[in-house]
């Protein structure tokens, strides 16, 4: 599949766009008029740098407000679109975008404005030129595409032809099994937006809000088989209005949709194979398949002081595994199947930080090799001799993510490499769950990433009230919840009185929170503490046994309920930017206590 990128969809100059689009490996690209008006170079200046990095110039765009007008305006407005026809001459560019008319058009007249789009693409004609003629969602009279395609058709002329835009259609609730009906010949260019579902008006939705496919909430590898079916063979461009991508870095937002882009195709794939309906012409980009992660194999946490942590885990009830056979500052703590390297050596200015994330999965190398294919930078590291190859990916947030194969006694193969691996069976069993801090810019892609490259599921978003701010926060989960990430976006400027943001946390599955909680502060472990007004909120919410809530109240214990089962948990005081967190499900539970993290971030705000 051809792939294509709007320059609308990057932050910077148009030379810096196009650079991040070849550099992220994209096809070619539609020129957005405004990049070029302010542009210093000239239009042949332009199409030389694009030719040079390998890009095609596939489209330019938006044309707008030119149909359905009356006769003095429409003179006037071909007057405005040969200008640009010209312009695209000396771009090298051989499509326009026209946009259904939004604002200037009084006449609601399908044959009146099927024979201005005729009258247009004779001169476009003249020009080498074709328009791609889009139905905007809030155009005037024409805001649907089987609109849009009619006129097309009326106007019957070889140099006009329909642009799909699945925001477009999909924002408006379109029914799209019609796309199969068009004929590929007159679909002239495809645009893809994904949005999250929201009640706004379609403009503003469609402006500020649009993301990559897979970011949002419409069904993109749907609209995709429809398209496909049609045997449509030309580009698939990404057209993102988004307020973040346009602060961004355009390199790494190229490289996100370049991802999206592959994850869809793959998506598509799927959904053509499973419908049985036809696979359109198309070789669609492939992906080594895997299974989702079973489970955690590691946290991996790093900085220069690690002593409280040390000191943490031990009244947690974790055993000292000991150091690693090569590496001296990287040591092993473990209890049942939870186990924390703790990495002195390399803290980014020293605090302790979650560094890595290692997962269970049968084919690390198949696992790695995806993940590459999906742009995840690669991560070499130093080993030895005989030492486990652990396979190891970036996250957009720098974690490092490794992928680990279990042995046949459930262990990972790299535990041998550490001095004692005697197993040590406690109240903890394991990882529950990951809090990752989010960089503000990079939370979509951060979502697509995990989404992508181990194939978890995105739960609904929320945003959680806290002292400085509103925190964003969303989980990815492999469907039988063995792997859980929550995702954390930090509001922008405001951390607590130190300026810290405590998102990062490590959470253990326990069988018995309150037995654990009391021999933990029994060791002089330093709980979170959870404010009375807390409990008696509780108490009105859950109506709970007296003896129980005072036990809860004791050990500054937290309790939610959902349809499922009861869940009770507590956190440690913060090191750095890092805290613990041990839960107890009961009876199937499924969330993360989420009614009780404004709770946790005002008590952390406070410290
Ligand atoms: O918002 C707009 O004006 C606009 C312009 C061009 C497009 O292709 C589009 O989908 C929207
Ligand atoms: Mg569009």
């Amino acid at each position: 599949m051809r792939t294509s990128i709007a320059t609308v969809c990057l932050s910077g100059t148009l030379e810096e766009k196009l650079h991040a689009c070849a550099e992220a490996g994209f096809d070619g690209v539609e020129i957005f008029e405004l990049d070029l008006v302010v542009s210093p170079h000239s239009p042949e200046r332009i199409r030389d740098l694009a030719r040079h990095l390998g890009l095609t110039l596939d489209l330019y765009q938006p044309i707008r407000d030119l149909e359905g007008v009356d006769e003095a305006l429409f003179a006037q407005n071909l007057r405005r679109a040969e200008a640009k026809f010209r312009l695209m001459n000396r771009l090298g560019i051989d499509l326009a975008l026209i946009c259904s008319n939004v604002a200037t058009a009084t006449v609601n007249d399908d044959a009146v404005v099927a024979d201005q789009l005729r009258r247009l693409g004779d001169l476009a004609a003249r020009y080498g030129v074709r328009l791609a003629y889009e139905a905007l969602a809030w155009g005037k009279y024409v805001n649907d595409f089987e609109h849009s395609y009619r006129l097309v058709q009326a106007a019957d002329h070889a140099s006009v032809g329909v642009a799909l835009d699945s925001f477009h259609i999909l924002s408006r609730d379109w029914p799209v099994e019609p796309i199969e009906r068009l004929d590929p010949e007159k679909i002239f260019f495809v645009q893809l937006a994904d949005a999250p579902r929201m009640q706004l008006d379609v403009l503003s939705w469609s402006r500020h809000y649009r993301v990559f496919p897979g970011e949002g909430g419409f069904d993109l590898a749907g609209f995709m088989a429809h398209l496909l079916r049609t045997g449509y063979d030309g580009p698939v461009s990404l057209e993102i209005f988004n307020d973040t991508f346009r602060q961004a870095d355009p390199f790494r937002t190229a490289i996100d949709g370049l991802r999206s882009l592959i994850w869809l195709q793959e998506q598509a794939r799927e959904r053509l194979a499973s419908e049985q309906r036809g696979e359109g012409n198309v070789r669609l980009a492939t992906l080594p398949a895997v299974d989702e992660p079973s489970g955690f194999n590691f946290a991996e946490l790093k900085g220069t002081e690690p002593t409280r942590l040390r000191q943490m885990l031990d009244q947690l009830g974790f055993a000292d595994s000991g150091r690693h056979r090569s590496k001296p500052a990287v040591e092993l703590w473990s209890q049942g199947d939870a186990r924390v390297i703790i990495n002195a050596q390399r803290g980014a200015e020293g605090r302790l930080q979650v560094a890595g994330i290692g997962f269970d999965v049968v084919e690390p190398l198949a696992s790695c090799s995806r993940a590459l294919q999906l742009h995840a930078t690669s991560v070499q590291r130093t080993q030895q001799l005989g030492e486990e190859v652990l396979q190891v990916v970036s996250a957009p947030d720098g974690t490092e993510i490794s992928f680990a194969r279990l042995d046949d006694q459930g262990r990972p193969p790299w535990m041998v490499e550490f001095e004692h691996t005697v197993p040590n069976d406690g109240l903890i069993t394991g990882i529950d769950h990951i809090n990752l801090a989010q960089p503000w810019q990079h939370f979509d892609e951060a979502v697509l990433f995990f989404e992508s490259v181990l194939g978890l599921r995105a739960q609904p978003s929320l945003d959680i009230t806290a002292p400085m701010g509103l925190v964003r926060s969303q989980v990815v989960s492999s469907e039988d919840r063995a792997v859980r990430l929550a995702l954390n976006l930090a509001p922008l400027g405001r951390g607590d009185h130190h300026g810290r943001f405590h998102e990062q946390h490590i959470a253990f599955a326990c069988t018995d929170v309150r037995a654990l909680a009391r021999q933990a502060v029994a060791n002089g472990l330093k709980q979170l503490r959870i404010p009375d007004n807390y409990y008696d909120d509780l108490q009105s919410r859950f109506d709970l046994d007296e003896a129980f809530l005072g036990e809860l109240r004791a050990l500054n214990l937290l309790y939610d309920r959902d349809e499922h089962g009861d869940f009770l948990h507590f956190y440690t005081e913060a090191i750095d930017d890092v805290f613990l967190e041990v839960v107890e499900r009961r009876s199937g539970y499924d969330g993360y206590g989420a009614p009780n993290a404004p709770v946790r971030l005002a008590a952390q705000y406070r410290v």
